[in-house]
């Protein structure tokens, strides 16, 4: 689905990432990465449901073999607003112990999520962890969150598309939109 199809859709406002600004942000962390991991193995988590895309593109977008494991945790519900109450969902199916990490999200907004994500993780004995997120809010930030690869600082603006929900819809949107402010205020 892409923002013509949707257009009329008077929840949405306007498109704020186009699908190729997206791809071709991906393709930059995507090589950024295969240098600061060359020569060892890779792990990444990805963090449902939202990291389904990033993840996707990202992976593919790696000149090397990685793995792939899936974390599910919940702190949003179906609000715009974070509960601050991170619960775990589904945990990963691999060990961590000895392992470089990699976290990959789609946005990070108040940091409640990876905050807790990356301590919960870094007390399985990793090697390492470190996070690639690709939207993050710096005005929305309520917990210091050490990221180390960002697609787009944005404003704190709610948003959906590729991958982000609003109460569950419009995920398989290509690009990221901002939600009309109406519908949440
Ligand atoms: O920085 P925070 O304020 O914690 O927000 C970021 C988190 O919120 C969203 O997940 P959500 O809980 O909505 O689950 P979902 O991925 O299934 O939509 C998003 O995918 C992040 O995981
Ligand atoms: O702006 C957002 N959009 C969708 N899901 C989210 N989860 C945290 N922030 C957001
Ligand atoms: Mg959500």
């Amino acid at each position: 689905m892409d923002a013509k199809q949707i257009e009329g859709d008077l929840a949405l406002d306007q498109t704020y990432i186009s699908e190729a600004e997206i791809q071709a942000r991906l393709r930059e962390l995507a090589g950024e990465i295969s240098e600061d991991y060359d020569g060892k193995d890779l792990l990444l988590v990805g963090v449902l449901k939202g990291a389904v895309m990033v993840m996707a593109d990202l992976a593919r977008a790696l000149e090397r073999d990685v793995e792939m494991d899936w974390m599910a945790v919940s702190s949003y519900g179906s609000g715009t607003t974070s509960s601050g109450v991170v619960r775990i969902l589904k945990d990963l199916d691999a060990d961590l112990t000895d392992r470089h990490v990699l976290i990959v999200e789609d946005i990070i907004d108040s940091g409640l999520t990876l905050s807790w994500l990356t301590s919960n993780l870094r007390s399985r004995k990793p090697a390492s962890v470190e996070i690639c997120t690709l939207l993050r809010k710096p005005e929305a930030l309520k917990m210091a969150v050490d990221v180390r690869y960002v697609g787009f600082d944005i404003p704190n603006a709610f948003v959906v598309g590729y991958g982000l929900d609003y109460d569950e819809r419009y995920r398989n949107l290509r690009d990221i939109a901002t939600l009309a402010p109406h519908v949440y205020s």
